[in-house]
C-alpha cells in the first residue's frame, strides 16, 4: 500500500484517484438503496467481503436497521487480450494495489482502479429517516431490484424519490435474485423496471442483470461502477468539515496509552483535509438545556490523535468514505452515538448552530413507499399545517421540529435539537403517516435563529 506523507501533500494536486490517497481510503461514495430484503447487503458483502453490520437485533430479524460500511477495492486487468467483465474485479480495502490478474492463462496484472465505499441502506420502511442520512454522502447509488418480485415495490419507490431530492442522477440498477426466475419472468421484470423508471432521475440508468448471492455477473457491476459513474469533483483546499454518522469509546486493545482515553467519530468528509495532529472543535457539541428551559449548547474542542479507514491507518483524511477519527474527547461525550448529527471541523471555522430554520421548500405530490401507491386520493399529500411535527434530516441529523408558520414556498420550523449547518443547506422532510415517517418533501436553507455557543468544552 502507498506510504502518506504530510509533509508532501500539496492539496492543489490531490484527486480521488491520487494513488496515494485511493491505496488507504475510500474516495467515492456508493448507495445501495431499494426494497427491504431485495440484496443489498449481499451485492455489498460480494464485491468488499464485508457484512455489513447486521448485529443483535439486525441480524435475529435479518433486516439492516443501521446504515452499514464497507470498503471495496476496483481493480482492472492491463493485459489488452484480457476481456470485459472479466478484466474487472472487487476486493476488500486493505488488498495490495497490484497483482496478478486470475483468469486462467491471463498474463496480465490487476491495478488499482477505484477505492469505494459501500453505504448500505436498510431497506425497511421504518428506517427510512436512516436511508435519508445516508442518502445526503452518497456520489451514486445502486438501486438493487429482486428480480421475482413486481417492480417497484415500496421502499423501491420511496428511496428513489429520496436520492431524486438530494439531485443524485448518477444511478445503476441491479436486477437481482436472477438465479430465482427464468429468462421470460426477468425480461417481463425488466419491462416494468423501465416504465418505472421513465421520468425520473434514473431514467438513463444501466440495469444489470445478477445473482450477488452465487457471485454472478458482479465484475459486470465493477464494469459499469469504473466506466459509468463520474468520479466526484472534491474540494481539497476548503477548511475541513465532516458530517459524523457514527461516534463510540471504543478501547483498542495494544494501541498506544493516549489511544485508550479518547472518544472516536465516525464521519465523512464534506470538504478539506483531516490531519492528525490537528486541533478539532465539534458543533453543536454538549447540548443541554439552561435554568429557563432554554436549548444551549457547548461546542467540543480537542485533536485528533489518529485516523483511518476501515483498518488503514491514515496521516490526512480527505472527502470519501466513512474515517474513523481518534480524538482526546470524554469517552462518555462519544458513547453510543451521541454525536451523530454533529459537524467536526477546524476549530473556528465551523458554521453556525440554529434551533430555528425558515427554509424554502417543496412537497412530493403524494405519498411514496405506501402499498396503495395506486390510488391517489389516499396518498395525497396535505398541506404543512401550523404546529404540526415533522422529522427533518439535514446532513445527518435526523430531528424533529415543530410548524411555527407557513407562508407560501416558506416553512418556519422550530428543531428539537440544534443543527451546525450551512444556508443553502439541504434538508428532507417527512411526517408521521398510518404509524410510520414517511417523506413528503424537502427544502433548503434560508435563514435561521442562532444559538450562541456557550464556553467550550
Ligand atoms: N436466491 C437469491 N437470494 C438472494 C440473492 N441476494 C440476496 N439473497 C437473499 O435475500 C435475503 C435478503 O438479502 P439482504 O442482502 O439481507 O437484503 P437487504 O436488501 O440488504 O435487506 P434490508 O437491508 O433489510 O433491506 C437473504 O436471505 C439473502 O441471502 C440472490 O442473488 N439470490
Amino acid at each position: 500500500m502507498a506510504k502518506q506523507s504530510i509533509a508532501n501533500l500539496n492539496l492543489n494536486l490531490l484527486t480521488p484517484l491520487t494513488p496515494e490517497i485511493m491505496s488507504r481510503q475510500a474516495t467515492i461514495n456508493i448507495g445501495t438503496i431499494g426494497h427491504v430484503a431485495h440484496g443489498k447487503s449481499t451485492v455489498v458483502k460480494c464485491l468488499s467481503g464485508i457484512d455489513t453490520g447486521k448485529f443483535g437485533r439486525e441480524k435475529q430479524q435479518n433486516r439492516t436497521i443501521h446504515l452499514g460500511y464497507a470498503n471495496a477495492k476496483i481493480f482492472e486487468c492491463d493485459n489488452a487480450e484480457c476481456p470485459r467483465p472479466q478484466r474487472y474485479r472487487a476486493t476488500g480495502s486493505n488488498a495490495s494495489d497490484q497483482f496478478p490478474c486470475d483468469r486462467p492463462g491471463c498474463v496480465g496484472q490487476f491495478h488499482l482502479l477505484r477505492h469505494i465505499s459501500f453505504v448500505d441502506c436498510p431497506g425497511h420502511e421504518t428506517f427510512m429517516a436512516a436511508m435519508l442520512n445516508g442518502a445526503a454522502i452518497m456520489d451514486a447509488a445502486l438501486m438493487v431490484i429482486a428480480a421475482n418480485e413486481f417492480c417497484p415495490q415500496p421502499q423501491t419507490y420511496e428511496h428513489l424519490a429520496a436520492v431524486n431530492i438530494m439531485n443524485l442522477k448518477s444511478i445503476l440498477i441491479l436486477q437481482n435474485k436472477i438465479d430465482l426466475v427464468g429468462q421470460v419472468k426477468a425480461e417481463e421484470q425488466c419491462e416494468q423496471i423501465k416504465s418505472f423508471i421513465k421520468d425520473t432521475n434514473a431514467k438513463y440508468a444501466p440495469i444489470i442483470p445478477i445473482s450477488a448471492q452465487l457471485n454472478c455477473n458482479m465484475d459486470s457491476v465493477c464494469d459499469f461502477i469504473v466506466r459509468k459513474i463520474p468520479i466526484p469533483i472534491r474540494d481539497f483546499t476548503s477548511k475541513p468539515k465532516m458530517t459524523i454518522i457514527r461516534s463510540f469509546d471504543v478501547n483498542k486493545p495494544g494501541t498506544d496509552a493516549d489511544d485508550l482515553k479518547g472518544g472516536i467519530a465516525g464521519g465523512s468528509i464534506i470538504q478539506g483535509v483531516l490531519k492528525v495532529n490537528q486541533t478539532i472543535e465539534i458543533r453543536p457539541g454538549l447540548i443541554f438545556k439552561d435554568n429557563t428551559g432554554q436549548l444551549q449548547c457547548s461546542p467540543i474542542k480537542s485533536k485528533i490523535i489518529s485516523l483511518y479507514a476501515e483498518k488503514n491507518t491514515l496521516e490526512f483524511a480527505v472527502p470519501g468514505g466513512l474515517i474513523g477519527v481518534g480524538t482526546k474527547i470524554d469517552p462518555t461525550l462519544t458513547r453510543a452515538d451521541r454525536l451523530v448529527g454533529q459537524v467536526l471541523g477546524e476549530a473556528g471555522s465551523l458554521s453556525r448552530i440554529y434551533i430555528e430554520i425558515t427554509a424554502k421548500y417543496s412537497l412530493l405530490k403524494r405519498v411514496v413507499g405506501v402499498q396503495s401507491d395506486s390510488s391517489n386520493r389516499s396518498t395525497k399529500i396535505n398541506k404543512l399545517s401550523e404546529n404540526e411535527v415533522l422529522l427533518i434530516n439535514i446532513g445527518s441529523l435526523s430531528t424533529g421540529g415543530r410548524v411555527l408558520r407557513v407562508k407560501s414556498d416558506l416553512v418556519k420550523i422550530q428543531l428539537t435539537k440544534p443543527v451546525c449547518a450551512d444556508i443553502n443547506e439541504k434538508l428532507a422532510l417527512s411526517r408521521r403517516i398510518d404509524g410510520h415517517s414517511r417523506l413528503i418533501g424537502w427544502g433548503e436553507i434560508q435563514t435561521g435563529k442562532e444559538i450562541e455557543p456557550q464556553m467550550d468544552m
